[in-house]
């Protein structure tokens, strides 16, 4: 039996010439339960996560009478591309050589410090779905008759040794595009020459339009979205998936003997990290499995697809949007399988402005990750792309209230909470904790960002980056520079306070329309006592709760207000 459900909040308000009927039709399986917990994501059961992985995965293999297509043995060195589907790297290792060593290393520096304020660089849930990446690749590998290599340690000194061991050609691998990654990369060809007779091919494969297809270099990319967009999209193709070889040859067992065998599957502990139990909201499950069930879970089964467009700026629940990116973030999801999926439902249901805003938006993360080419490392300075001239605070205090959803504005509180949690913040909630810390606190956008470097599980240099350096004005794209205002955000996205009761249980006594107003026993309960007033005048917004509450309601912030 369908249900009818209303709409998500951002429905009755992003537009005044909907019909006045804010209810939609959608089926039972979508419903979202408020009072339930936790949601897994893909909600599937294991049996129908397993039987929707398998269908897509059947669709994306070669015939079997496609084989090896050279000699020797070739590498296959995983990195931030943990799938079989569209997997260039794969497919040119299979088709150069007579049997393929597939390897990931567990490099240590992934679970040390951020950069500059000295946060773990990876918190325990995204390394919790790093393991379940890793493992369910193995599991597919396995199942086509290989296995995966799993080695601690870094990639510049393992992969020379392993490549020498096994008198491997080449080592392929799909390349970045951020100072880090680029670093290893150079270590590691300079390992391979000197350690062993193997050279390192990279290949791209991380967005939906290829890198050699852009009508521009990267010094000529444009600095306006909308002009790239437009661009790409009248003068490039996207390239069709790589199909997945149906039986890789492992290579002579000999080389393995002397490596000492295919190792075992990290560990929390091992990584130095302890369980984070995840007791409401999402819970993400890692692995190319779980993220083509995922597609078929939104597109297909819920038929959300067709909505998205409408529900995209919700906050609450699994359905608003994709949920893609945590699988995206680790390659366990192609952008090119996505399209095609998406070509598929236009084809076989509808095609509308829903359809096509699930690629406008895979066309941001495209754009943020050519810019990080462009912009190389001054997208991790505070300055930015543009090189603003600011000072910026790195009041601890401040940060920590932020940080632990402690700041007495329950939208904000909310987020933040969600954030540590569950690992996940809805895109609406990212630019408003964005906004709320650098222009009503001052505090230095560049700690928000290792912050959510830590936390998200969907973390990428590039969309991390670029976002936080456009939200802090610091961008490439000097027009945007907004202000998100609370009470308008709250109004707009969350008017009955349902989200925020959900992650503020305290709240959910009060009236809904007190909930994002609850008051100065709300603020004495979650404010730190320490927490003085800052008075610096010459900041964009002092963080207080009373006076930055008085300049939102009068939409005194000069910046464009949202
Ligand atoms: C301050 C800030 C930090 C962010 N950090 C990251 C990050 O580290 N990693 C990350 O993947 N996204 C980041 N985003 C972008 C965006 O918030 C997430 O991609 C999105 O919320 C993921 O949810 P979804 O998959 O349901 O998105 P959907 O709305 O379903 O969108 C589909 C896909 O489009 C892409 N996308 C959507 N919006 C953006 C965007 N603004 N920038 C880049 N790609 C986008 C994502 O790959 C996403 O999975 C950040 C945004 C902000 C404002």
């Amino acid at each position: 039996m369908p249900v009818l459900l209303p709409l998500p909040p951002s429905v009755f308000f992003i537009s005044t010439r909907r019909p006045k009927i804010p209810l939609v039709m959608i089926s039972s399986a979508s419903k979202f339960a408020p009072n339930a917990t936790i949601h897994r994501v893909p909600g599937f059961s294991p049996d129908d996560s397993r039987a929707a992985s398998e269908e897509a995965l059947r669709r994306q293999t070669s015939p079997a009478s496609v084989t090896h297509g050279g000699k020797g043995v070739a590498i296959v060195w995983f990195r931030n591309d943990l799938r079989l589907h569209d997997n260039e790297a794969l497919h040119r290792a299979f088709s150069t050589s007579e049997a393929i060593l597939p390897v990931y290393c567990v490099d240590p520096r992934h679970f040390a410090s951020t950069h500059r304020f000295g946060f773990p660089k990876t918190g325990p849930l995204r390394a919790r779905f790093l393991i379940e990446c890793i493992e369910d690749l193995k599991g597919s590998l396995v199942k086509r008759g290989s296995d995966l290599l799993i080695r601690h340690g870094k990639p510049e000194d393992v992969l020379p040794m392993i490549a020498k061991a096994f008198g491997a050609h080449t080592v392929y691998a799909h390349k970045e595009t951020c100072s880090e990654e680029l670093l290893v990369e150079r270590l590691v060809r300079n390992g391979l020459r000197q350690g062993a007779a193997a050279k390192l091919q990279l290949v791209w494969g991380s967005t939906l339009y290829h890198i050699d297809d852009l009508p521009f270099g990267s010094a000529d990319l444009p600095d306006i979205y909308t002009q790239f967009r437009k661009s790409v999209e009248s003068k490039c193709a996207i390239r069709s998936c790589f199909k997945i070889p149906m039986n890789l040859r492992p290579p002579p067992s000999n080389g393995l003997d002397e490596v000492g065998g295919w190792g075992g599957m990290p560990s929390l502990e091992q990584l130095g990290l302890h369980e984070k139990k995840c007791d409401r909201g999402m819970h993400f499950i890692g692995g190319e499995s779980a993220a083509l069930a995922r597609v078929s879970e939104y597109f297909w089964k819920k038929d959300l697809l067709k909505v998205y467009k409408e529900t995209r700026n919700g906050m609450l629940g699994p359905d608003y949007s994709t949920k893609f990116s945590p699988w995206l973030a680790f390659g366990c999801l192609s952008p090119r399988y996505v399209y095609e999926e998406v070509k598929r439902y236009e084809r076989e249901r509808e095609a509308n402005d829903s359809t096509y805003w699930v690629l406008f938006e895979l066309i941001w993360r495209d754009y943020f990750r050519f810019l990080s080419i462009k912009y190389r490392n001054s997208i991790f300075q505070a300055g930015g792309p543009r090189k603003v001239a600011q000072n910026w605070s790195q009041d601890q205090t401040l940060f920590e209230c932020w940080r632990d959803g402690r700041t007495g504005y329950p939208l904000i509180d909310a987020n933040m909470r969600e954030l540590s949690s569950t690992g996940f913040m809805s895109n609406r909630g990212r630019q408003i904790v964005c906004s709320f810390l650098v222009r009503d606190m001052g505090i230095d956008w560049r700690m928000g960002a290792e912050w959510f470097e830590t936390c998200l599980l969907d973390y990428d240099p590039c969309s991390n980056y670029g976002n936080w350096t456009y939200g802090a004005g610091v961008g490439n794209d000097p027009r945007e520079d907004r202000y998100f205002s609370i009470p308008k955000q709250a109004q707009t996205y969350d008017p009955k306070g349902e989200y925020v009761a959900f992650w503020l249980p305290e709240l959910q006594p009060l009236p809904t329309e007190k909930r994002h107003f609850p008051g100065n026993s709300y603020i004495k309960q979650v404010v730190p006592l320490k927490f003085g007033i800052p008075n610096n005048p010459n900041r964009q917004g002092n963080y207080n709760s009373s006076t930055v509450f008085r300049k939102q309601k009068r939409g005194m912030n000069n910046k464009k207000h949202c």
